[in-house]
């Protein structure tokens, strides 16, 4: 068999199509009795692709990353994983899926080094070099209970754990909540160098932006129950600005650039005298200029989180 055809992310002619997603959501709906949470969410996670995924307290990043590992049951839609339905997916394919969840589900009674050799078992694939080394380097008692740990020690333990057999996905739910700086410093260039080596997906929600903003990573809005935008970070910082104005010097200054959020906001001066703020997308080509009459500020990520996760 000619495999240069049989490959998934080479197109006929030679030409290097989009890789297999390597988790793909398409109509996602997911209620709490009369709650929509999820509402119609679409959303693709490329191999190598390393995304932040930011939203308000409540917006349901926990609910969404729980359904696309198909541990939440879901309304309608359907979520795909290396190309199989989440809910049949083979022992090899869930192998392939690392998860560190909020809330930790480590056995406490256990030490590190137990917890560690009771998962070895269970992969075909573990990479005991990295797990020593991070043990080492993060400062992890190995025979010592998992009670006795801090919580930030049971995050990284929690971390580590989701690593050690190098999995393709990689879903990780708030993971730097109990890490100091430097953890989240290690942790960040852990996850860089896990997409390097191996072009590892890495999906993990947080709050702290600051940690975004340190590597040009993808970074995701869930609001109103979809995915608002998601783009690399740097190209979205240099390419969205914030124009105030009258709508109709603003209908003018963004003709042919994409309107990201429009209206009333409190996260830069304040709409008076009936301007408007709004926020908007160029590209590589273009990006919003200043034109009589209409302000342009640069954004930071704390002005698209403010913009784009409005409820
Ligand atoms: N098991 C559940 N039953 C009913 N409602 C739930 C359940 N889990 C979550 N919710 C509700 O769904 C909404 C989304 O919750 P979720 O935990 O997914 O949000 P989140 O974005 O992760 O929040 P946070 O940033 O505070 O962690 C919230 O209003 C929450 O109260």
């Amino acid at each position: 068999m000619n495999d240069t055809l049989s490959s998934p992310s080479i197109a006929l002619h030679g030409t290097p199509a989009l890789p297999s997603p390597s988790a793909e959501l398409a109509g996602l709906q997911l209620d709490y009795g009369s709650r929509s949470v999820l509402r119609g969410l679409d959303w693709q996670l490329l191999p190598g692709q390393v995304v932040g995924l930011l939203g308000r307290n409540g917006a349901g990043k926990t609910s969404l990353l729980e359904a696309l590992l198909g541990l939440r049951e879901t309304t309608a839609g359907s979520v795909r994983l290396f190309g199989q339905p989440v809910t049949q997916l083979d022992d090899a394919s869930r192998a392939r899926i690392g998860y560190v969840p909020q809330q930790s589900d480590l056995f406490e009674s256990f030490t590190a080094k137990q917890l560690l050799s009771y998962f070895r078992s269970f992969y075909p694939r573990w990479n005991e070099a990295k797990v020593e080394g991070l043990l080492s380097r993060w400062d992890i008692e190995r025979d010592k209970p998992i009670s006795r740990l801090s919580g930030g020690q049971q995050q990284r333990l929690s971390i580590i754990r989701a690593l050690a057999h190098e999995p393709d996905l990689l879903v990780l739910d708030e993971p730097v909540a109990s890490l100091d700086p430097a953890g989240r410093r290690d942790f960040l260039r852990e996850l860089v160098e896990q997409v390097l080596d191996r072009s590892t997906t890495v999906v993990f929600s947080t709050h702290i932006l600051s940690d975004l903003e340190r590597v040009a990573f993808n970074v995701a809005f869930l609001s109103g129950g979809r995915i608002a935008l998601q783009a690399p970070l740097d190209e979205l910082l240099d390419q969205t600005r914030l124009l105030a104005g009258t709508p109709t010097a603003l209908t003018l200054a963004a003709a042919g650039l994409q309107v990201l959020s429009r209206g009333a906001s409190t996260s830069v001066g304040a709409a008076t005298g009936g301007r408007e703020r709004w926020l908007v997308r160029g590209n590589e080509d273009r990006v919003p200029v200043a034109i009589a009459g209409v302000e342009v500020q640069r954004v930071t990520l704390e002005d698209l989180f403010m913009e784009l996760t409005q409820s």
